[in-house]
Protein backbone atom coordinates (compact mmCIF):
# COMPACT_ATOMS: atom_id res chain seq x y z
CA UNK A 1 0.00 0.00 0.00
CA UNK A 2 1.58 3.24 -0.70
CA UNK A 3 0.58 6.90 -2.00
CA UNK A 4 1.59 8.63 -5.37
CA UNK A 5 0.96 12.26 -4.70
CA UNK A 6 0.97 15.20 -7.30
CA UNK A 7 -0.32 18.39 -6.33
CA UNK A 8 -0.04 21.94 -6.54
CA UNK A 9 -1.97 24.83 -4.91
CA UNK A 10 -1.80 28.81 -4.75
CA UNK A 11 -2.15 29.87 -0.88
CA UNK A 12 -2.01 33.80 -0.29
CA UNK A 13 0.98 34.69 -2.44
CA UNK A 14 2.62 31.18 -1.85
CA UNK A 15 2.84 28.05 -4.79
CA UNK A 16 2.62 25.15 -2.62
CA UNK A 17 3.93 22.13 -4.40
CA UNK A 18 4.83 18.69 -3.92
CA UNK A 19 5.28 15.53 -5.99
CA UNK A 20 6.74 11.85 -4.02
CA UNK A 21 5.18 8.48 -3.55
CA UNK A 22 5.29 7.63 0.23
CA UNK A 23 5.25 3.57 0.20
CA UNK A 24 4.70 1.33 3.45
CA UNK A 25 6.72 2.72 6.65
CA UNK A 26 7.07 6.64 7.80
CA UNK A 27 7.35 9.40 5.58
CA UNK A 28 8.72 12.31 7.07
CA UNK A 29 7.60 15.78 4.74
CA UNK A 30 10.53 18.01 5.83
CA UNK A 31 10.81 21.76 4.78
CA UNK A 32 11.09 25.32 6.25
CA UNK A 33 8.50 27.16 8.33
CA UNK A 34 5.43 27.91 5.75
CA UNK A 35 7.23 25.95 3.31
CA UNK A 36 3.67 23.77 3.21
CA UNK A 37 3.57 20.98 5.01
CA UNK A 38 0.46 21.24 6.45
CA UNK A 39 -1.40 21.91 3.83
CA UNK A 40 0.09 18.83 1.67
CA UNK A 41 -1.39 16.80 4.07
CA UNK A 42 -4.40 18.54 3.77
CA UNK A 43 -4.48 18.32 0.27
CA UNK A 44 -4.17 14.26 0.77
CA UNK A 45 -7.24 14.50 3.50
CA UNK A 46 -9.50 15.97 1.42
CA UNK A 47 -9.46 18.92 4.03
CA UNK A 48 -7.94 21.20 1.24
CA UNK A 49 -8.38 21.42 -2.62
CA UNK A 50 -5.51 21.16 -5.01
CA UNK A 51 -5.16 23.30 -7.90
CA UNK A 52 -3.68 20.90 -9.77
CA UNK A 53 -2.73 17.33 -9.45
CA UNK A 54 -3.62 13.81 -8.01
CA UNK A 55 -3.54 11.78 -5.17
CA UNK A 56 -3.73 8.17 -4.97
CA UNK A 57 -3.55 4.97 -2.23
CA UNK A 58 -3.37 2.06 -3.56
CA UNK A 59 -4.36 2.50 -7.06
CA UNK A 60 -7.72 3.81 -5.34
CA UNK A 61 -7.93 7.34 -7.00
CA UNK A 62 -8.55 10.41 -4.12
CA UNK A 63 -7.89 12.96 -6.28
CA UNK A 64 -7.66 13.78 -9.55
CA UNK A 65 -7.91 17.78 -10.75
CA UNK A 66 -8.07 16.41 -14.90
CA UNK A 67 -10.86 14.02 -14.26
CA UNK A 68 -12.96 16.21 -11.55
CA UNK A 69 -12.46 13.26 -9.28
CA UNK A 70 -12.34 14.68 -5.31
CA UNK A 71 -13.31 12.31 -2.40
CA UNK A 72 -14.71 13.50 0.74
CA UNK A 73 -12.39 13.57 3.30
CA UNK A 74 -14.60 11.06 5.43
CA UNK A 75 -14.81 8.62 2.45
CA UNK A 76 -10.57 8.49 1.51
CA UNK A 77 -10.45 6.08 4.76
CA UNK A 78 -7.53 7.90 6.06
CA UNK A 79 -6.60 9.03 9.97
CA UNK A 80 -5.76 12.44 10.86
CA UNK A 81 -3.88 12.88 14.08
CA UNK A 82 -3.40 16.39 14.99
CA UNK A 83 -0.71 17.98 17.27
CA UNK A 84 -3.40 19.09 19.63
CA UNK A 85 -5.62 15.29 19.67
CA UNK A 86 -9.19 17.40 18.77
CA UNK A 87 -10.86 14.97 20.72
CA UNK A 88 -14.58 16.16 20.80
CA UNK A 89 -15.04 17.68 24.74
CA UNK A 90 -18.75 16.85 24.67
CA UNK A 91 -17.64 12.83 24.75
CA UNK A 92 -16.08 10.27 27.05
CA UNK A 93 -12.84 8.54 25.57
CA UNK A 94 -14.78 5.44 24.56
CA UNK A 95 -16.96 7.66 22.90
CA UNK A 96 -14.35 9.39 21.12
CA UNK A 97 -12.74 6.11 20.27
CA UNK A 98 -15.91 4.79 18.72
CA UNK A 99 -17.03 8.18 16.78
CA UNK A 100 -15.34 6.76 13.09
CA UNK A 101 -15.75 3.66 13.77
CA UNK A 102 -19.52 3.81 13.81
CA UNK A 103 -19.29 5.59 10.50
CA UNK A 104 -16.73 3.33 8.62
CA UNK A 105 -18.71 1.17 6.66
CA UNK A 106 -18.44 -2.71 8.51
CA UNK A 107 -16.03 -4.20 5.42
CA UNK A 108 -13.54 -1.27 5.95
CA UNK A 109 -13.01 -2.08 10.03
CA UNK A 110 -10.25 -4.14 10.38
CA UNK A 111 -9.69 -3.18 14.10
CA UNK A 112 -12.64 -3.62 17.27
CA UNK A 113 -12.52 -1.21 20.35
CA UNK A 114 -10.93 -4.29 22.13
CA UNK A 115 -7.88 -4.83 19.93
CA UNK A 116 -7.46 -0.86 19.66
CA UNK A 117 -7.76 -0.74 23.19
CA UNK A 118 -5.00 -3.41 23.91
CA UNK A 119 -2.65 -2.34 21.61
CA UNK A 120 -2.35 1.19 23.03
CA UNK A 121 -2.71 0.05 26.11
CA UNK A 122 -5.83 2.62 27.56
CA UNK A 123 -8.20 0.33 29.03
CA UNK A 124 -7.80 2.60 32.00
CA UNK A 125 -9.27 5.36 30.34
CA UNK A 126 -12.23 4.75 28.30
CA UNK A 127 -14.50 6.35 31.12
CA UNK A 128 -12.71 9.31 31.42
CA UNK A 129 -13.76 12.88 29.97
CA UNK A 130 -10.46 14.64 27.12
CA UNK A 131 -10.31 17.61 29.40
CA UNK A 132 -9.12 15.43 32.49
CA UNK A 133 -6.75 13.38 29.96
CA UNK A 134 -2.91 14.34 29.93
CA UNK A 135 -1.56 15.75 26.51
CA UNK A 136 0.25 11.90 25.86
CA UNK A 137 -3.26 10.17 26.86
CA UNK A 138 -5.22 12.53 24.72
CA UNK A 139 -2.97 11.53 21.74
CA UNK A 140 -3.28 7.59 22.22
CA UNK A 141 -7.03 8.36 22.25
CA UNK A 142 -7.03 10.49 19.09
CA UNK A 143 -4.79 7.74 17.56
CA UNK A 144 -6.94 5.15 18.52
CA UNK A 145 -9.66 6.79 16.91
CA UNK A 146 -8.10 7.32 13.81
CA UNK A 147 -6.82 3.40 13.85
CA UNK A 148 -10.60 2.43 14.59
CA UNK A 149 -12.06 4.73 11.74
CA UNK A 150 -10.97 1.87 9.29
CA UNK A 151 -8.06 3.91 8.01
CA UNK A 152 -5.59 2.54 5.63
CA UNK A 153 -2.98 4.71 6.08
CA UNK A 154 -2.40 7.92 8.77
CA UNK A 155 -1.54 11.60 8.43
CA UNK A 156 0.34 13.08 11.57
CA UNK A 157 1.13 16.91 11.72
CA UNK A 158 3.96 17.14 14.99
CA UNK A 159 1.86 14.56 17.14
CA UNK A 160 4.44 15.19 19.50
CA UNK A 161 4.58 18.85 19.67
CA UNK A 162 2.27 19.38 22.82
CA UNK A 163 3.43 16.65 24.84
CA UNK A 164 5.58 16.52 27.36
CA UNK A 165 9.15 15.65 26.49
CA UNK A 166 9.11 13.36 29.19
CA UNK A 167 6.51 11.13 28.17
CA UNK A 168 7.32 11.60 23.99
CA UNK A 169 9.26 8.28 23.92
CA UNK A 170 6.28 6.73 24.74
CA UNK A 171 4.16 8.02 21.90
CA UNK A 172 7.06 7.49 19.83
CA UNK A 173 6.97 3.63 20.62
CA UNK A 174 3.79 3.31 19.93
CA UNK A 175 3.73 5.16 16.04
CA UNK A 176 7.00 2.44 15.54
CA UNK A 177 4.60 -0.38 16.40
CA UNK A 178 2.04 0.86 13.83
CA UNK A 179 4.52 1.36 10.92
CA UNK A 180 6.11 -1.85 11.63
CA UNK A 181 3.55 -3.99 13.35
CA UNK A 182 0.39 -2.92 11.57
CA UNK A 183 2.44 -2.02 8.70
CA UNK A 184 0.45 0.97 8.05
CA UNK A 185 2.08 3.88 5.97
CA UNK A 186 2.52 7.05 7.88
CA UNK A 187 2.90 10.25 6.54
CA UNK A 188 4.62 12.80 9.49
CA UNK A 189 5.38 16.26 9.76
CA UNK A 190 7.64 17.08 12.30
CA UNK A 191 10.14 20.11 13.13
CA UNK A 192 12.15 17.91 15.93
CA UNK A 193 15.17 16.38 14.66
CA UNK A 194 15.90 13.18 17.04
CA UNK A 195 11.91 12.60 16.49
CA UNK A 196 12.58 12.71 12.53
CA UNK A 197 15.88 10.26 13.14
CA UNK A 198 13.63 7.65 15.13
CA UNK A 199 10.53 7.01 12.74
CA UNK A 200 11.63 7.95 9.35
CA UNK A 201 12.37 5.22 6.39
CA UNK A 202 11.63 7.85 3.86
CA UNK A 203 12.02 11.80 3.40
CA UNK A 204 10.39 14.56 1.42
CA UNK A 205 11.23 17.55 1.11
CA UNK A 206 9.04 20.39 0.52
CA UNK A 207 10.60 23.16 -0.63
CA UNK A 208 8.74 27.23 -0.50
CA UNK A 209 8.28 28.76 -3.37
CA UNK A 210 6.63 32.37 -4.45
CA UNK A 211 4.28 33.51 -6.93
N1 LIG B 1 -5.92 29.74 4.30
C1 LIG B 1 -4.77 30.29 3.90
N2 LIG B 1 -4.76 31.44 3.20
C2 LIG B 1 -3.60 32.01 2.78
N3 LIG B 1 -2.39 31.48 3.04
C3 LIG B 1 -2.36 30.33 3.75
C4 LIG B 1 -3.52 29.68 4.21
N4 LIG B 1 -3.16 28.55 4.89
C5 LIG B 1 -1.81 28.53 4.84
N5 LIG B 1 -1.34 29.58 4.15
C6 LIG B 1 0.07 29.88 3.89
O1 LIG B 1 0.60 28.83 3.13
C7 LIG B 1 1.94 28.56 3.53
C8 LIG B 1 2.08 27.10 3.94
O2 LIG B 1 1.44 26.89 5.19
P1 LIG B 1 1.57 25.48 5.94
O3 LIG B 1 0.92 25.63 7.27
O4 LIG B 1 1.11 24.42 5.05
O5 LIG B 1 3.16 25.38 6.11
P2 LIG B 1 4.03 24.41 7.02
O6 LIG B 1 5.20 24.00 6.19
O7 LIG B 1 3.17 23.32 7.56
O8 LIG B 1 4.46 25.41 8.18
P3 LIG B 1 4.89 25.11 9.70
O9 LIG B 1 6.12 24.25 9.61
O10 LIG B 1 5.18 26.48 10.23
O11 LIG B 1 3.73 24.46 10.37
C9 LIG B 1 2.26 29.53 4.66
O12 LIG B 1 2.96 30.60 4.15
C10 LIG B 1 0.89 29.95 5.15
O13 LIG B 1 0.94 31.25 5.69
Amino acid sequence: MSFDVDVRKRLGGHLIEARFVAPAGLTLLSGPSGAGKTSVLNMMAGLLRPDEGHVTIAGDMLFDAAKAIDRPAYRRRLGYVFQDGRLFPHLRVRANLLYGYRLALPEDRWMSLEEVVVFLGIEHLLIRWPHSLSGGEAQRVAIGRALLSGARALLMDEPLASIDPARRNEIIDVILRIRDELGLPIVYVTHNPAEADRLATHRVEISPSFL
